[in-house]
């Protein structure tokens, strides 16, 4: 089983939801985290199950960070707003710190989505 992070600033919210709408055949043989109002919204509006961290604002971002540590998060999609400051700024940078660390795949915007999205698909292929 693939592990899945979805993450999106409130702006981006839409645009995450309709990247996995298009690609939910792929997704729903995932196990898929989010940040909460993420995670409801894909539950709500797109009928997937997702296991819901906290709020992105209380601590949510560094809760998938921890999972990310743990070696439980195979990829991230975290859709950014990089137009509106988020007073979570310094949890936003650990999880895409995180990342890094842990050679883990990130997409923060949805052209790269779509590029991560035909690989998780090529790997589901695989198992
Ligand atoms: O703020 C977020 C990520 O930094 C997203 O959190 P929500 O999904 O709870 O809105």
């Amino acid at each position: 089983m693939l592990e899945i992070a979805l993450i999106a600033h409130d702006k981006k919210k839409l645009d995450l939801a309709m990247f996995v709408k298009e690609w939910k055949e792929v997704f729903e043989k995932c196990d898929l985290y989010a940040t909460r109002s993420t995670g409801r919204i894909l539950e709500e509006k797109i009928g997937l199950l997702v296991n819901k961290m906290e709020s992105g604002p209380y601590g949510g971002d560094l809760q998938i960070g921890s999972l990310i540590v743990e070696g439980k998060i195979n990829f991230v999609i975290f859709l950014r707003d990089p137009l509106t400051a988020q007073p979570h700024e310094p949890d936003v940078s650990a999880l895409l710190r995180v990342c890094d660390v842990h050679n883990i795949p990130l997409a923060t915007n949805l052209a790269t989505a779509e590029g991560l999205v035909l690989e998780i698909k090529k790997k589901l292929e695989k198992i």
